[in-house]
């Protein structure tokens, strides 16, 4: 999704509640035009009381006065919830967008951007947007309109005065826009050294157990207390450049009561107005502060808000994957996956597999093997499209990856890792992740043949507790991430080292379960530990991203000259390590 200009994030996520827009804009001009009446019933009780008029008069504008003070404050409390409404509602629907289309981006995006960025822009930088999205255009008519109302009874008051006030207006404009701006870039340096300060404590807070291994812990203090100085003189200068502007302000809009009263009682000599008037006058020009200074706080937001709105286009407009295919049905059997002339970097100009080819029959299970950062799990990471290669061509039953749906292949191909990506839930919601074909039965007969069932005994409230990660061991973790592949069982499995954190017992009993589940799917394993290669059919070894050697585990180990041969009278796990 591409939009190009900010407009569009209005037209499209709050347009759309365009009644609850209007009934908005009624309730907050309502309130305005109540409120500009309310002063001109005081003019009339003064005059009516000073004048000798009839306590029957005074009484019944005492009651206008309070009912419209009645209805002024109902239509505030309306405007509030319906002004509230329309801005959650909007911006709830663009912070949904916004993840959603953050869950589709390339790894290779999620990689530039830290986690905090992220949260900053889905809920920081669309909050800072709610206020544009439902009070921006309904604020700056009703200010307008009520200061033109406020204008229009001064110049039926006495002309004189309506020229005055239009001028003083003019003037309070000018003096607010250029004052406001002195203390906006010391605010923006204040967030940023805020954020600094965020980051910095996040950080470390994450890499607290290596802080206190390392002794760093008087460095990192330092190191804080000089953010903290930082940020305490940034934010000081801000608030008093603030503080100086607003006293200005508040200065400017005292010499406007002066000037009305001062021309309230000159006129009231001359005999042109009332007393009466001379509360109209005094009391408009009071109000007067309010209309410019919604008008500029607006402009003021937008400004501030243009920012996040760049941002957050920004984001909407990075690339999602790339080819997105529309084959949703993967393979009802076992595929055949075939990678030819594969040539990937994750940095440009970086190659690390080189013109590699290869072929794994339907059912087939290989087993890559090769020295650290070989490229092993890389293939893996291309085959589940969690990166894009850039030459070559991977096929699923002779079908190029590109052509399947990205749901489908992460449905079909399972890629089970060292390290278990866990979820805020359960241990059914981790294990089933959310798939309600699979019974309670189901997992605790997976949990058996994984050799879990004890530890999954002694959990408290069984398949409702609360899951841990902090609480499992390693090889417990992984057993879980294995669990999910048993039950789901996908026609592709990955195994990415995904017994290596279990003992060699229980990684014997683990893989005969295994041994099973992969049977009739294509699989790959990839490990440095010799025992799990006698599960795989066929054996291919890479060095430097390039194929050393691909061939049947059997043929290999009775080669002599063969590269497996080599390793395993040499002891494998010494020369992979
Ligand atoms: N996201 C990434 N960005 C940049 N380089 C990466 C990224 N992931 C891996 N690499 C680099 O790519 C190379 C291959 O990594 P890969 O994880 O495929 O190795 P491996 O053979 O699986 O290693 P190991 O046996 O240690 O798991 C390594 O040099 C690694 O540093």
């Amino acid at each position: 999704m591409l939009i190009q200009k900010p407009i569009h994030l209005f037209q499209k996520y709050a347009l759309p509640y365009w009644k609850s827009l209007s009934f908005l804009a009624f309730f907050v001009i309502a309130h305005s035009i109540l409120s500009l009446i309310n002063p001109h019933i005081v003019k009339f009780f003064i005059d009516t009381a000073v004048g000798g008029g009839a306590f029957s008069k005074l009484l019944q504008a005492a009651v206008l006065f309070f009912t419209i003070a009645l209805f002024t404050q109902l239509f505030t409390i309306c405007s509030t919830f319906v002004g509230k409404k329309v801005s959650w509602k909007s911006t709830n629907i663009l912070r949904t967008d916004l993840v959603s289309h953050c869950l589709k981006l390339k790894i290779q995006d999620h990689h530039k951007q830290n986690p905090g960025d992220l949260t900053e822009r889905i809920d920081g930088d669309v909050t800072a947007l709610s206020n544009f999205f439902s009070n921006f255009f309904v604020t700056i008519l009703n200010n307008v309109l009520i200061l033109l109302g406020i204008l229009i009874v001064f110049y039926v008051e006495d002309w004189k005065i309506g020229v005055l006030f239009t001028a003083f207006t003019f003037a309070v404009f000018l003096i607010i826009n250029k004052f406001r701006g002195y203390a906006a870039p010391h605010f923006m340096k204040a967030r940023k050294i805020a954020e600094e300060t965020y980051g910095f404590t996040e950080e470390k807070i994450n890499g607290l157990i290596s802080i206190q291994k390392s002794g760093a812990t008087a460095h990192m203090m330092n190191k804080l207390n000089v953010l903290l100085k930082n940020k305490l003189l940034t934010e000081r200068k801000a608030l008093m450049t603030a503080t100086a502007s607003h006293s200005i302000t508040m200065l400017t809009f005292s010499l406007g009561t002066v000037l009305a009263l001062g021309m309230g009682t000159y006129l009231f000599m001359k005999g042109t107005i009332t007393i009466g008037s001379i509360y109209l006058i005094y009391t408009y020009s009071q109000m007067l502060r309010v209309p410019i200074e919604q008008i500029s706080l607006q402009f003021e937001d937008l400004q501030r808000s243009s920012a996040s709105m760049e941002r957050i286009i920004s984001l909407l407009s990075t690339k999602t994957e790339t080819t997105k295919g529309e084959k949703s049905n993967f393979c009802h059997q076992a595929p055949t996956i075939e990678f030819k002339n594969i040539t990937f970097a994750y940095e440009q100009n970086q190659n690390i597999l080189h013109n590699l080819s290869f072929k794994v029959k339907s059912g087939e299970v290989l087993a890559i093997i090769g020295r650290t950062g070989c490229g092993k799990s890389t293939i893996a990471r291309l085959l589940t499209r969690l990166f894009e290669h850039q030459q070559g061509d991977i096929f699923i039953n002779g079908n190029k990856i590109q052509s399947y749906s990205i749901a489908s292949i992460r449905n079909n191909v399972a890629y089970v890792t060292q390290e278990l990506e866990l979820i805020h839930g359960t241990i059914r919601e981790n294990i089933a992740l959310w798939d309600e074909k699979i019974t309670d039965e189901q997992i605790k007969t997976a949990f058996k043949q994984l050799t879990i069932w004890e530890w999954f005994e002694r959990q408290p409230k069984g398949l409702d507790t609360p899951l841990d990660k902090n609480t499992l061991s390693a090889g417990e973790a992984q057993l879980i991430g294995l669990t999910r592949v048993f039950l789901k069982k996908p026609q592709v499995i990955i195994l990415d080292e995904a017994t290596a954190n279990l003992d060699i017992a229980t990684e014997k009993l683990v893989m005969e379960a295994l041994k099973k589940l992969l049977n009739g799917r294509t699989a790959f394993i990839i490990a440095h530990r010799l025992k799990t290669l006698y599960y795989a059919d066929s054996i291919m070894m890479l060095e430097e991203g390039k194929l050393l050697e691909q061939g049947l585990r059997e043929n290999l180990e009775k080669n002599p000259l063969s590269h497996y041969n080599q390793l395993l009278s040499k002891g494998m796990e010494e020369q992979l390590a």
